[in-house]
C-alpha cells in the first residue's frame, strides 16, 4: 500500500460466474496511481485491463467474486455502501469510454447532460450549471460552444462527442479519471489530438488517471507508467521510457515488436503468434509460456511471481527471477 496514492489496488482477484465453471478474468493485480500520474493498462483483448479498471467502482455484475482491497481517495472501495458509492462515481471519479455514444442518451441535448450531471452532486441552479457546461466546453476547444451544447449527440462527430464526453467527466472536479480505449473507435489525427487534450487537462486538474488500451503507441504517448497484462495478471510495470527502451517480459517485447512493424510501413499488423489462453483453461505454470519464444520446462510448471526488477520496474518471468 502506499499511503500518498490516489488509486490503490491491492491482491484484487475478480471471478465470474459464468456458466457451470467459474472464469477468473484478474489475478493477484496490485497497482498504484499517484494524483497527477497516469498510468496505463496495456495488454490484449481479454487481458483484464477494463475488469481490473472497472473494479475500483464495483461496476460488475451480481455474483461476481471480488477479492483483495482497493481504495479511491483514501475511501474503501469494498466497504462503500451502493449510495456511497454512486457519490463517489462522477464526483470524485469519471469515466470516459470507447463509445461516447453508449454512455450518452440521445434524446436530451449535451448541454442538459452535462447540467444535470453537475446538478446531480451539487446544490447549484440550473443557470450555474449551464455558465459551468460552456466554460467546459470551452476547455475542450469545441468550437461555436454556445450552438454545440444545444446539440443531441447523434449531431456531433466522433472526436467531438469524446470531447463532449471529457467535459462531462471533469464537470464535477474529480480526483480519478478512468479512461477506457476512449481513442480506439477514432481516426488516427483526431485519436492524437484527444489524447493531447487528455495529457493536458489531466495536468492542468492533477487528475490520477488509469488508462486502458492495446496499443503499447498510445500507452507510450499518454502514461507515465505502463503495467502490462497478460491473462489476467500483471506481467511488467514501470516508467513509459524503461518499458520502451528495455522491455523486459517476452511478451511486452513482442507487444513492442508488434509495433515496430507498422511503423516500418508494412500494410500488415504483425501480431505475437498464438492466442492468449482460455481463461476457463489456463495452463499449468507461466500463461504466457505457449506463446513465449524464450520458453523454458520450468516455464511450463511454475507460475512466476511479480518482482522487482529495479527500483522502479518489476517483471513476472523466470528469466529474472
Ligand atoms: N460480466 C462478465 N461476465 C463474465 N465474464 C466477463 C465479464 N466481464 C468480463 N469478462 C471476461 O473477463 C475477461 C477479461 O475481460 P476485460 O474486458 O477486462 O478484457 P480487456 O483486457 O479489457 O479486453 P478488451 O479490450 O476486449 O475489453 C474476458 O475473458 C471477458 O470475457
Amino acid at each position: 500500500m502506499h499511503n500518498d496514492a490516489m488509486i490503490n489496488i491491492n491482491n484484487l482477484s475478480v471471478t465470474f460466474n459464468r456458466g457451470r465453471k467459474p472464469v477468473k478474468a484478474v489475478t493477484g493485480v496490485s497497482l498504484s496511481v499517484r494524483p497527477g500520474e497516469v498510468v496505463a493498462l496495456l495488454g490484449e483483448s481479454g487481458s483484464g485491463k477494463s475488469v481490473t479498471m472497472r473494479s475500483l467502482l464495483r461496476l460488475h455484475p451480481k455474483g461476481t467474486k471480488i477479492e483483495g482491497s482497493m481504495s479511491v481517495a483514501g475511501q474503501d472501495v469494498m466497504g462503500l455502501s451502493s449510495r456511497d458509492l454512486s457519490g463517489l462515481r462522477g464526483a470524485v471519479v469519471s469515466m470516459v469510454f470507447q463509445e461516447p455514444r453508449l454512455a450518452l442518451d440521445p434524446v436530451y441535448t449535451l448541454g442538459r447532460q452535462i447540467e444535470e450531471t453537475i446538478m446531480r452532486h451539487e446544490r447549484i441552479s440550473r443557470s450555474e450549471a449551464a455558465a459551468r457546461a460552456l466554460a467546459l466546453f470551452q476547455k475542450v476547444r469545441i468550437p461555436s460552444p454556445e450552438r454545440r451544447l444545444q446539440n443531441y449527440p447523434h449531431e456531433m462527430s466522433g472526436g467531438m462527442l469524446q470531447r463532449s464526453m471529457i467535459a462531462m467527466a471533469l464537470a464535477c472536479n474529480p480526483k480519478v479519471l478512468l479512461a477506457d480505449e476512449p481513442t480506439t473507435a477514432l481516426d488516427a489525427t483526431v485519436q492524437i489530438q484527444i489524447l493531447l487534450l487528455i495529457r493536458e487537462l489531466q495536468k492542468e486538474y492533477g487528475l490520477a488517471v488509469i488508462f486502458v488500451t492495446h496499443d503499447i503507441g498510445v500507452a507510450a504517448e499518454v502514461a507515465d507508467r505502463i503495467a502490462v497484462m497478460y491473462a489476467g495478471r500483471i506481467v511488467e510495470e514501470g516508467k513509459v521510457a524503461d518499458i520502451i527502451r528495455d522491455p523486459r517480459h517476452p511478451y511486452t517485447r513482442g507487444l513492442l515488436g508488434a509495433r515496430v512493424e507498422l511503423a516500418n510501413g508494412r500494410d500488415r499488423l504483425i501480431t505475437i503468434p498464438g492466442a492468449p489462453p482460455d481463461l476457463a483453461n489456463m495452463p499449468a505454470g507461466c500463461a504466457f509460456a505457449p506463446r513465449c519464444p524464450q520458453v523454458s520446462d520450468l516455464c511450463r510448471t511454475e507460475i512466476p511471481a511479480l518482482m522487482a526488477a529495479d527500483e522502479t520496474s518489476k517483471v513476472a518471468c523466470v528469466q529474472y527471477a
